[in-house]
């Protein structure tokens, strides 16, 4: 089975918002990925829009509404309130309809994205926010610590997916630790009980040409969303070359 590539866009964006003016620009970059295979455009609009903008989002709707075969995902934090000219995740959800929304349990002032949900104490305010998601016919994928019992709960809610948060493996794979194979032990055995619930298993965070062979290795990953290290990638590869990597790993 192979998985489906989602190019992150947010460090496009980061490096657009340096300067004034629209260079470079998200949704021609977004076009050049989709052009060279990825399977999928995702961002991550945050309420200080410090990369990815509203107009980013609606811009990047239309562009993969008018592609077959590619999809849209929105990732953010549906509990963040609307902030200047940020509605809030879920009126851009509503506007833009995209294939997937991704609901991360990220504060306003984190660097990144540090963990996933602790469904122990948030099932409660999720459920209006999940049956709102589905009432625009958009399948929600939750960002989650690769943890059965969190999963099985994820379960419960009725979303379609998870995305397991792979910082810490990344982190470890870097270091050299010899914890790598307790690592993916510990992500193929989440996927695994996830997808005994009926789930569907997305990956992301800091996964790069070197990590990702590896993460791959675990059965049923339905998609990877890969922003940073591709970026990173493409400033000496070039940005249709660092998107034929990946996907190459993606097939593979
Ligand atoms: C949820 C996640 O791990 C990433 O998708 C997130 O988009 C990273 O956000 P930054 O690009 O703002 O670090
Ligand atoms: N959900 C993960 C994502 O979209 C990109 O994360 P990263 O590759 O920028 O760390």
């Amino acid at each position: 089975m192979s998985t489906a590539l989602s190019v992150n866009l947010n460090k496009i964006a980061l490096l657009r918002n340096s300067r004034e003016g629209d260079f470079p620009s998200v949704l021609a970059h977004g076009k050049i990925c989709l052009d060279a295979g990825a399977d999928g455009l995702t961002v991550h609009p945050r309420p200080d829009q410090r990369h990815i903008r509203p107009s980013d989002v609606y811009q990047l709707a239309e562009l993969v509404a008018g592609q077959e075969g590619v999809e849209f995902n929105i990732e953010g934090n549906p509990f963040a309130p609307a902030k200047g000219s940020y509605p809030g995740l879920l009126k851009l959800v509503e506007d833009t309809r995209p294939h997937q929304c991704t609901l991360v349990p990220d504060s306003n002032d984190q660097l990144t994205s540090d963990h996933g949900f602790d469904l122990t104490n948030s099932t409660e305010q999720l459920q209006p926010i999940i049956r709102q998601l589905h009432k625009l016919g958009v399948r929600i994928s939750l960002f989650m610590d690769p943890d059965p019992e969190q999963i099985r709960l994820a379960s419960a809610l009725g979303v379609e997916r998870i995305e397991l948060y792979t910082g810490p493996y990344a982190e470890r794979f870097l270091q050299g630790s010899q914890q790598t194979q307790d690592d993916l032990e510990r992500y193929r055995l989440a996927t695994e009980v996830a997808n005994q619930c009926g789930l569907e298993v997305n990956a992301g965070h800091d996964l790069n040409l070197q990590n990702l062979p590896a993460f791959l290795a675990i059965p049923n990953i339905a998609e990877v969303s890969i922003g940073h290290a591709l970026t990173v990638d493409a400033l000496h590869m070039g940005l249709v070359n660092a998107v034929a990597a990946y996907r190459r790993i993606c097939q593979s």
